[in-house]
């Protein structure tokens, strides 16, 4: 007996792995599974089922064991709709009789495999890889058990009870329950409005009741459904072997087996009790089938975001800058037993200014920023340097510590504005919890703060858009309400992941503006993820240029992006399609050729020379130091030369060319 695989279980699991679209959950109208006939069928056979099974006492024209001896092994009649048994009672009687405790029975057994892998599929999702794989090892071992005879066993033991045998049953398949729920919470858990959610206070209990459960309700119907029927058959198969109520009590399994013995003299008598029993597995699949369907139907597929942390063994730093709020000093991100993502990142900023993360795609920006809120992705940890937050150390704080700081000191915005609203609640909802949280004010109060902190970040109507979900909303207005959110704790530091990028140009432009004038009017402090210099060159003061998990130059966006020092800055820079304004548009861009190397395999010396048209032998030997800049910071030990030389990443050739189609970006001075 085997309950995996679970394959409409598993449909409807990998497509909650994905982003729902959201307008299709609010069609009003059935339910979807109802839409399908499948799913009519199915609830609609279950719910008749059920009820007749358990108000049989009240409607069934015989009693079970009444005998009307003139009538044995009957055809249906007026008499007796399904029939007659060799006895010469009633069938339809009978089988509504027995129908209650392979029901309740199949039920209890959900209740406990449910019981059971549900919690601890929450738990394992939420606790990291360690407790993961504690929990999942455990759960291996019941499943290597051979359940029938394990079932046959208990029986043994605490004899023909049918409801403790269930329940056995339940806990076998509990962990079956846990392998498919797992994969589903840990997929809820990585969608961003659940980081979002972590971000404003929300605490992990009710992290898990209000965002990850919800999200997994769909997987836990269809999984449900299916096991229900299998119940129903481990009860009617128990039966039949003669494990269950016996005679005069009537039970599906045994009815069946009796049936067995007329199957050539009285063959109708199979049929009543084995088409109940069939149409109610059928419709059990049905509606589980019915279930996974409304699920994969109306989705759409996003990328994965990485969220969890780790935290491990840092070493402190000394402060650099004494007016500075924030300090990041030798930065090091590690993947548990496996390679660093970001070396020795250092950089630091004030209050009141942007700090712009630059760099291509791999880069290790989103790892740095992240490392700020404790979000590193699970397995993923701080393992190296010192991030000091007004003066505190927060690198190896307990996520306890850190949710202290999250959402109240630090926020964060996205990429994806519409992924990091939860598509089920509106927007009051999604504001009015983290203000009651941070602010300490009734639920009055955080309607009213709400709906100023939507008017701060520009919405006019803040009353309609207070009423409406994510799915109503554009992703301008969506990236508005995404702000406003990140501002309900008052937070002094703002890390925003290429806040602009889901965007289009206009909308892009209108968001910047906001942020400025948050920085501006509020003295907030942003880091500012970006690869695109013209967003940098808008807001930025200063920039720190990444590239393969490392700072390459650092210094005032002025002198980073006027007189760009690290020959893998000018090569961004050249191969920027941004124009600024009043300048003359190139007719070709620079490229650069190659990829980033990935995590792993980055050479000993400057990880950038295999692409630099600048390198010489000597850059591939490790760095003998931090060569000085005059404003900044450049990883280039031939930085001197470059300078004298006014060196410039220029398209070189017809085939290190790419055609200028310049979009210029609203009042990019670059
Ligand atoms: N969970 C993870 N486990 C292992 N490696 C990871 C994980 N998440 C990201 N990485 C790797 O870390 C490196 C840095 O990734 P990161 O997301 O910080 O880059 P990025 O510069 O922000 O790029 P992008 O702009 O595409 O987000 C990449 O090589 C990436 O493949």
């Amino acid at each position: 007996m085997s309950v995996l695989p679970l394959p409409g279980a598993e449909a409807a699991a990998d497509e909650v792995a994905t982003e729902p679209v959201p307008q299709a959950r609010r069609r009003r109208g059935l339910p979807g599974f109802l839409r399908r006939p499948g799913g009519v069928f199915g609830a609609g056979w279950l719910v008749l089922v059920v009820v007749a099974s358990l108000s049989a006492p009240l409607w069934r024209p015989y009693e079970p064991g009444q005998q009307d001896t003139a009538n044995r092994l009957a055809l249906p009649s007026a008499e007796h709709w399904l029939g007659t048994d060799p006895l010469g009672r009633d069938l339809l009687s009978r089988i509504f009789t027995a129908g209650a405790l392979p029901l309740l029975a199949s039920a209890l057994m959900l209740v406990v495999a449910f019981g059971i892998g549900l919690p601890l599929a929450l738990v394992a999702a939420e606790r990291g890889r360690r407790v993961e794989r504690v929990i999942s090892r455990a759960t291996e071992v019941f499943l290597a058990l051979p359940a029938t005879i394990l079932l046959l066993a208990v029986i043994g033991v605490i004899g023909n009870r049918l409801y403790p045998v269930m329940a056995v049953m339940g806990v076998l398949i509990s962990a079956a329950v846990y392998r498919v729920l797992l994969g589903v919470a840990q997929s809820v858990r990585q969608r961003l409005y659940v980081d979002a959610a972590r971000v404003n206070g929300l605490g992990s209990l009710r992290v898990n009741l209000v965002h990850v459960l919800p999200s997994m309700a769909t997987v836990v119907a269809v999984q449900a459904a299916q096991l229900f029927g299998i119940g129903l058959l481990v009860v009617a198969g128990l039966a039949f072997l003669g494990f269950g109520p016996g005679e005069p009590e009537p039970s599906w399994g045994f009815m069946i087996q009796d049936a067995s013995g007329y199957i050539y003299n009285a063959p109708w008598l199979m049929v009543p009790t084995g088409l109940v029993l069939a149409l109610t597995v059928v419709a059990a699949n049905e509606l589980a089938d019915a279930l996974a369907g409304r699920a994969a139907a109306p989705t759409v597929r996003r990328r994965r975001r990485p969220l969890r942390r780790a935290v491990q063994a840092v070493t402190p730093a000394t402060p650099a800058d004494p007016e500075a709020v924030l300090e990041v000093r030798d930065l090091t991100v590690s993947v548990d037993d496996g390679p660093d993502l970001v070396t020795g990142v250092s950089f630091s900023l004030r209050q009141g200014q942007v700090l712009g993360l630059v760099g291509e795609s791999g880069c290790g920006k989103t790892m740095t920023a992240r490392s700020l809120l404790g979000l590193l992705p699970d397995g993923v940890a701080v393992t190296g340097g010192s991030i000091r937050w007004q003066g505190r150390e927060l690198a190896g704080l307990t996520e306890r510590e850190i949710d202290r700081v999250r959402g109240r000191e630090i926020a964060m915005i996205s990429q994806e504005p519409m992924v990091a609203l939860d598509p089920m609640f509106s927007i009051a909802t999604q504001l009015v919890g983290p203000i009651r949280r941070f602010r300490g004010v009734g639920r009055k109060q955080a309607r009213r703060i709400a709906a100023e902190l939507l008017r701060n970040v520009g919405i006019v109507d803040a009353q309609r858009v207070l009423r409406s979900h994510p799915h109503q909303l554009s992703g301008g207005m969506a990236q508005r309400v995404c702000i406003a959110l990140a501002l309900t704790g008052e937070p002094r530091l703002l890390v925003a992941d290429e806040p602009t990028t889901a965007l289009d140009v206009t909308v892009q432009a209108e968001i910047l503006s906001l942020l400025r004038a948050l920085v501006r009017d509020t003295g907030l402090s942003v880091v500012l993820v970006s690869h695109d210099l013209g967003v940098v060159a808008d807001i930025c003061d200063t920039v720190a240029v990444m590239y393969a998990g490392e700072v390459v130059e650092s210094g005032t966006a002025a002198a980073v992006l006027d007189a760009p020092a690290h020959p893998y800055t000018m090569a961004l820079l050249g191969a920027n399609p941004h124009v600024p304004e009043g300048e003359p548009v190139p007719e070709r861009l620079a490229s650069i050729a190659g990829t980033v190397p990935p995590p792993g395999s980055w050479p000993a010396g400057c990880r950038f020379a295999s692409r630099c048209r600048f390198a010489e032998e000597r850059c591939t030997a490790p760095f003998p130091a931090l060569p000085a800049h005059d404003t900044g910071s450049v990883l280039c030990i031939r930085v001197d030369e470059l300078s004298r030389e006014h060196a410039t990443w220029e398209p070189e050739s017809a085939g290190d060319e790419t055609h200028v189609q310049p979009t210029p970006t609203a009042g990019v001075p670059a």
